[in-house]
């Protein structure tokens, strides 16, 4: 039932945040090349077009393995699969019908050659009870590891807090990269066999043709996989530019060579260059259509930043990519104006009812929201085209009404994406263009390697789905089957036949257009079989080329370079794009792999600085610093995001920053205008998404957060990052840092650290991130200081008068260390205050031990420069205001917390039914 309240964010306002004006910096990024976008165009599309048959193998692997496809298994009836893909369209109409799906892909591997047919007969045979036990056992690992680092507390595999508070162990992030290798290898070691049996020519009759080379575009220099040279020129006799090359074609597999790509340094100087300057220096100079050119102005966005200058041409080539570029510097915009660009130039016009054509997979809800609302802002002048959002902690019923009515463009994160491929009959997918990973070394952080994998191997299966369905009718109804196919029953009506028509008018268009760069046949070139896939990060992570290997084909990599080793080629870091001028092209130059050898760049606008804080003096640094950053009014605001390990440490500092402090210190510890936030993963979506919303609007805030925040999240014009807890790897530290001084903005980090904690800094420093020690003098003035003492309240904490007695012992001792000890005094007072509270006392056990243990669980180097051992836990008790340190057995009040929501959630989910029920009653009765 339709629920009526509509999930089309394209008619949302965008959060007035996103996106913003572009700066005055950004504007003058200057330089490009007329016709890049033509030049890059050919290789990469017609390289997809021949290796159509990707999911094919995909599938067939899956097939083998006599995997199930959905959760619920339907065990029993896979076995049904022996008889190909005709057996599996009798069968296939409902959901429930496992074999039916898995023989549909039986089938679609028989189109090829019969030996794929059998192929996955064995498959659906084997799965009647395999498969669904497969399933269970994949899952199930997953869980236990989970549950296994948050020292025998259940975690929710799905929400990025939980696994922030403990980081999988390097030894399973291992196997996993050989589990992806495996099924890359093998993936391609099926595709070659299924080749050979097929001759093609089963391929080719499912396959969309391919489009035609344009004229005079430029090829690259290109390895055609059997070690030949190939090189293409444009009709001028031009070289390629930018200068990204093309790998081989084939999927990008273990002992593929991964060709370097651009040196984005030289591209973005050679787009910079005179003869095409002023092309790649506008939106419609790098192939955006001229509408859309006029929405990215209106909407501030006056040109493309140096990634996007990079970026946009190789997508709008229909190559795959993996891009890698500073924090801040743009790179939404470098995979949403392609999908907008392509989906927008279809003629006729897409309709909802099509279902799907882009994915955007996100790690956290607040980062696919963020993307939700610039899609929707750049949306706004095509009405037909409609985005959406599925994200954890949403209403699930709506979200299944809102899919089937339809979803044109979505954001998504992966939990609740997959439970929907699984469990949403009315999800379709089957013309997927666009899958992109946006922060995909954060989606990897979490451990989401198997949902994503799951996701691939889903769509491709839905995708392979319509083809076949396509291939076996003809016009009219050639989509219901394919939705019946894919287990859409209750969507196969004759609803369907418009779209059917609408898809068979849009190819004949694409035809009679002929090619060109970004043309409607280079479009229709890449069907549901030749998905687009995007890998977007921006750090190298050690799994990311294992990630690359199972999602992307043929891609262009930008921002990476690629090293030849022993076992075969691997990324490294390359050269960081920037995101104003002069920045980030050369700056931090890299080597080496892995996160060793790895040297970040940040904006140079950014000053980066840490403070040595014994850890009993920890919560009045922080109080000085938020006094120090907000005592004077700056014309553009001041916002700031205070870092912190977990989930119930905000809990207790926003209690005591926003509820206690002023009572006991006499005075508020922010301006008025101020405001404190708080976010974190443990909190109820709705309040999230409140905060994002409220913080991102602020003038002037202080966010208190966790990790949650450190990624992706563009907040607006935040001027001080404060690392309260210090963050993990150096990748960590660049992503929070990195949420200040955005796109040439000036920004400011400081980092506090405990006294064995400082060689963190060297840490840094290998990695090419360089930070100055703050002194404790600047500060002085700003310690907060007792209210209560002799004289009576002073407000010191507030910024008012020392009581006159403080004032003359400061005066006398007149330095930091004075100040240091006033400070002390007002901590002691609130720590007598959080005794006096049985909430507050609660909340500061919980975040003590909260924090200790996800100080335990930093691992390899880390674990030297963070070890437990270290921590002085009396005086870290002492620094959330205990006067006793807490056992560090039992539970933490967010656990508590989380199972309370649960029930809660039960119960409104339960109430809600009855509503429905008593509805449909009224309904029959009247
Ligand atoms: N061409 C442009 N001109 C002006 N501003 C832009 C342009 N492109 C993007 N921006 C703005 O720059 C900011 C950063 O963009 P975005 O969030 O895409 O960066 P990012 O590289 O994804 O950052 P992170 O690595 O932190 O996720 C946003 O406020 C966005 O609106």
């Amino acid at each position: 039932m339709d629920d009526g309240d509509d999930f089309v964010i394209n008619t949302w306002e965008p959060s007035p945040s996103v996106p913003r004006k572009a700066p005055a910096s950004a504007k003058k990024d200057g330089g490009g090349k007329p016709g890049n976008a033509g030049a890059a165009k050919p290789s990469g599309g017609s390289g997809n077009v021949a290796n159509g048959n990707r999911p094919h193998g995909g599938q067939q692997q899956q097939q083998r393995d006599g995997k199930p496809f959905g959760r619920d298994g339907s065990a029993g009836n896979r076995g049904d699969g022996g008889s190909g893909g005709t057996g599996q369209q009798r069968n296939g109409g409902g959901r429930q019908d496992g074999g039916g799906r898995g023989g549909g892909r039986a089938s679609s591997g028989g189109a090829g050659g019969g030996g794929r047919g059998g192929g996955g007969g064995r498959g659906g045979g084997g799965g009647g009870g395999g498969g669904a036990g497969g399933g269970r056992q994949r899952q199930q690992p997953g869980k236990d590891r989970f549950k296994s680092r948050a020292g025998g507390r259940a975690m929710d595999p799905d929400d990025p807090d939980e696994l922030l508070r403990s980081e999988a162990p390097a030894e399973e992030l291992d196997d996993l990269a050989e589990v992806l290798g495996l099924v890359a290898a093998r993936e391609k070691a099926l595709q070659a066999e299924a080749e050979n049996a097929s001759g093609g020519a089963g391929g080719g009759g499912k396959r969309r043709a391919p489009a035609e080379e344009p004229e005079g575009v430029v090829d690259f220099d290109d390895d055609d996989g059997g070690g030949r040279k190939r090189r293409r020129t444009d009709g001028a006799g031009g070289p390629a530019k930018p200068a990204i090359k093309a790998t081989g074609r084939g999927n990008f597999t273990p002992g593929t060579a991964i060709h370097a790509a651009a040196n984005p340094a030289a591209a973005a100087a050679a787009a910079d260059g005179a003869d095409g300057a002023d092309a790649a220096a506008t939106w419609q100079g790098l192939g955006l259509a001229p509408s859309l050119s006029g929405q990215l102005e209106s909407l501030g966005f006056s040109a493309p930043t140096p990634i996007q200058k990079l970026v946009l041409p190789v997508l709008l080539s229909g190559r795959d990519a993996l891009v890698k570029a500073q924090t801040g510097s743009g790179k939404t915009l470098c995979y949403l104006l392609p999908i907008i660009h392509d989906l927008q130039a279809q003629q006729p016009r897409i309709s909802r009812g099509e279902g799907t054509y882009a994915i955007i997979l996100a790690p956290t809800r607040e980062l696919s929201i963020q993307v939700a609302d610039v899609a929707a802002a750049v949306l706004k002048r095509y009405h037909w085209l409609v985005s959406g959002l599925l994200i954890g902690g949403e209403n699930r019923a709506h979200e299944k009404a809102r899919l089937r009515k339809g979803v044109t463009l979505l954001a998504a994160s992966p939990g609740r994406l997959l439970d929907h491929l699984e469990h949403t009959a009315s999800f379709r997918t089957t013309e997927l263009r666009w899958l992109v990973l946006d922060e995909a070394d954060r989606l990897l952080d979490l451990g989401f390697e198997a949902k994503l994998r799951q996701i691939t191997e889903l769509l491709n299966k839905r995708s392979a789905a319509g083809m076949e369905a396509e291939a076996a009718g003809a016009g009219a109804g050639t989509d219901a089957g394919a939705y019946e196919h894919a287990g859409d029953a209750a969507d196969a009506d004759g609803d369907f036949d418009f779209v059917a028509e609408a898809k068979s008018r849009r190819r004949e268009a694409a035809a009679a257009a002929g090619p060109g760069p970004g043309s409607a046949a280079a479009a229709a070139a890449i069907g549901a079989s030749q998905r687009r896939t995007v890998l977007v990060s921006a750090t190298l992570h050690k799994q990311l080329g294992a990630l690359a290997e199972l999602a992307l084909r043929d891609p262009a990599i930008v921002g990476f370079d690629v090293k030849q080793t022993k076992s075969g080629p691997k990324l490294v870091g390359g050269v960081d794009v920037g995101s104003g001028p002069g920045a980030g092209a050369g700056a931090g130059a890299t080597a080496g792999g892995g996160d060793e050898g790895v040297s970040y760049s940040l904006p140079a606008s950014l000053r980066q600085t840490w403070l040595e804080v014994p850890a009993k003096e920890r919560l009045s640094a922080l109080a000085a610093l938020l006094k120090s950053r907000t005592a004077r009014r700056r014309p553009g605001g001041t916002k700031i995001v205070v870092f912190v390990s977990s989930c119930d440490g905000v809990e207790f500092h926003h209690h005591i920053l926003a509820d206690m402090w002023e009572a006991v210190a006499g005075g508020p510890l922010l301006p008025r205008t101020c405001h404190l936030y708080k976010l974190h993963g443990d909190m109820p979506q709705s309040q999230r998404t409140e905060t994002f919303a409220g913080f991102s609007k602020e003038g002037d805030g202080v966010l208190l957060c966790t990790d949650v925040a450190a990624r992706g999240l563009d907040f607006p014009n935040v001027t001080t990052i404060i690392q309260y807890d210090v963050p993990g790897a150096p990748a960590e530290y660049v992503h929070r840092v990195g949420r200040s001084a955005r796109m040439g903005a000036a920004g400011e980090a400081v980092m506090l650290l405990m006294p064995h904690e400082v060689p963190y800094v060297n840490l840094l420093r290998s990695r090419g991130v360089m930070l100055d020690s703050l002194g404790w003098d600047g500060l002085a003035k700003y310690m907060p200081t007792p209210a209560f003492d002799a004289d009576g309240p002073g407000g010191g904490g507030g910024g008012g008068k020392l009581s006159k007695k403080m004032a003359a012992a400061a005066e006398g001792m007149g330095s930091a260390g004075a100040a240091r000890q006033l400070a002390a005094q007002l901590h002691r007072q609130l720590s007598a205050a959080v005794g006096r509270d049985p909430h507050a006392a609660q909340l500061a056990s919980d975040a003590f031990r909260s924090y200790v243990r996800a100080y335990a669980t930093h691992s390899g180097d880390l674990k030297r420069v963070f070890a437990v051992r270290n921590l002085h836990l009396g005086h870290v008790a002492h620094a959330f205001c205990l006067t006793e340190t807490p056992s560090l057995v039992g539970s933490s009040g967010s656990a508590a917390d989380r199972k309370r929501r649960k029930r809660e959630q039960s119960a409104a989910a339960e109430a809600e039914r009855r509503k429905k029920m008593k509805r449909a009653a009224r309904k029959v009765s009247g």
